[in-house]
C-alpha cells in the first residue's frame, strides 16, 4: 500500500464544463438530509455549543453535539425538533448510555443522527451499541467511529452502522500517536484510501484537515463527508475562550481525551493549545464552499462526483515548497 498524506497529494486539472465556479454544486446527501458543503465540525467540546449547533442545523450545515454535558442531550433533541430542526447527538458506550437511548424512546424522540464517539471504534462494545440504536430507534442514522482499518469498517457496516468514521490520531490536538504508537497520523489520506475499498457505506474522515483544498482531497479518496476541529475552532462562535497574546487573538482549543476535558490526568491522549481567531464562521464556511466549488471546476465536473475520478500524483511533502 503507498502511503501518503494531504501534504503529499496533488490533484490533477481536467477540462473545466462550466462557465462559472458559481455553477458548481458542493452539495451532499448525507443520510435523511442534503447539507451545503461536505464538511461537519468535530463534535468536541471545544468546537461545538448548542447555539453554533441550532445556527449550522438552521443555514443547512451539519453538524453532531459532542456528549460531554450528557443530562442536556435529551432537552436538546426536543428543543431542535420542536424548532423544525434536525437532531444529531453524540453517545459513548458505557452502562448509562444504554440508558440514555431507552429515555429517548420512552420519550418518543428519534434523533436524525446518533453518533457514537470513541477513539478506539473497532470494539465489541461499539458494535454492541450500535445493535441496541438500531433496535430502539431504527430510523435513527448512526454514524460509528474511530477507526484506520478496512477490516473495521465492515465489521461496524455490518452491525448496522449507517456511516463509519476514519481517523485514529491525526487530530491536531492529539497525542495518540505519541503516547501509544497507533494511528493514521501521517498516513491518514491514505487510510481513508484503503478504508473506502472495503466502505459499502458512506465515511467521515476526520482530523488532519489544515487546507481548504484537503476537504477536496478527502473526497477523492472516499470521504462523503469531512469533519474538522482545529479549523473550525477559531471562530467569534467558537465555544473557547478568546485570548489575546502580543496584541493578537486566539482561541483555546482542547482535544477531548485532554486533561483539560477530563478535570484529570487519566488516559490522557489529547492536548489544550491556541488556534488563531478567524472571526465569523460563516465567512469561513463560505470559502469552504467556494473552494470546493473551484475544486469541482478543475475536476472537470458540475458537482462532488466529478472530484471522486481525478486522477493524481504523490509528490511527498514538496507541494509546500517554496512557500
Ligand atoms: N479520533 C481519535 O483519534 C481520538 C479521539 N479521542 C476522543 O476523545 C474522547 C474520549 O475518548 P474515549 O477515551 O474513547 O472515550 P471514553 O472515555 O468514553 O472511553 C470509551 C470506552 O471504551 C473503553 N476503552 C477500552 N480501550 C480503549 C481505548 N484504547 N481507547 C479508548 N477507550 C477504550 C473505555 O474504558 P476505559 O476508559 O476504562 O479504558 C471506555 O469505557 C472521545 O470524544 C474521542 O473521540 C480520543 C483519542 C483518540
Ligand atoms: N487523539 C485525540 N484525538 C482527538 C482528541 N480530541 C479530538 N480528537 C480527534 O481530532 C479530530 C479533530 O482533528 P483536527 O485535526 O481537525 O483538529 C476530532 O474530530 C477527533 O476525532 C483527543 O483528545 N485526542
Amino acid at each position: 500500500m503507498d502511503t501518503f498524506d494531504y501534504d503529499d497529494i496533488q490533484l490533477i486539472p481536467s477540462k473545466c464544463i462550466i462557465k462559472s465556479r458559481g455553477d458548481a454544486d458542493s452539495s451532499v446527501k448525507f443520510g435523511p438530509h442534503r447539507f451545503k458543503i461536505p464538511v461537519v465540525p468535530a463534535n468536541m467540546e471545544s468546537v461545538i455549543d448548542e447555539p453554533l449547533a441550532i445556527w449550522l442545523a438552521q443555514n443547512d450545515y451539519f453538524y453532531v453535539m459532542h456528549r460531554f454535558q450528557p443530562e442536556k442531550r435529551l432537552g436538546f433533541v426536543r428543543d431542535l425538533q420542536e424548532k423544525g430542526l434536525f437532531a444529531s447527538i453524540s453517545v459513548g458506550i458505557k452502562d448509562s448510555e444504554y440508558k440514555f437511548i431507552n429515555d429517548l424512546a420512552a420519550a418518543n424522540l428519534t434523533p436524525e443522527y446518533i453518533t457514537i464517539d470513541v477513539a478506539h471504534g473497532h470494539s465489541d462494545y461499539v458494535i454492541k451499541m450500535i445493535k441496541f440504536i438500531k433496535n430502539k430507534l431504527p430510523e435513527t442514522f448512526v454514524i460509528a467511529g474511530n477507526v484506520a482499518t478496512p477490516e473495521a469498517v465492515r465489521e461496524l457496516e455490518n452491525a448496522g452502522a449507517d456511516a463509519t468514521k476514519v481517523g485514529v490520531g491525526p487530530g491536531k490536538a492529539c497525542i495518540t500517536k505519541l503516547k501509544t504508537g497507533f494511528g493514521t497520523g501521517g498516513w491518514q489520506l491514505a487510510a481513508l484510501k484503503w478504508c473506502s475499498k472495503a466502505a459499502r457505506k458512506p465515511l467521515i474522515a476526520d482530523g488532519g484537515i489544515r487546507n481548504n483544498g484537503d476537504i477536496t482531497k478527502s473526497v477523492r479518496f472516499g470521504a462523503s463527508m469531512v469533519m474538522i476541529g482545529s479549523m473550525l475552532a477559531g471562530h467569534q462562535e467558537s465555544p473557547g475562550n478568546l485570548i489575546k497574546i502580543d496584541g493578537k487573538n486566539y482561541k483555546q482549543y482542547w482535544g477531548s481525551a485532554s486533561e483539560t476535558q477530563k478535570q484529570a490526568y487519566r488516559n490522557v491522549e489529547g492536548k489544550q493549545m491556541l488556534v488563531p481567531y478567524r472571526g465569523s464562521i460563516s465567512d469561513t464556511l463560505t470559502e469552504m464552499r467556494e473552494d470546493l466549488q473551484s475544486s469541482i471546476s478543475y475536476a472537470g465536473g458540475k458537482d462532488l462526483e466529478a472530484i471522486r475520478k481525478v486522477d493524481y500524483v504523490i509528490v511527498k511533502n514538496s507541494i509546500m515548497n517554496g512557500d
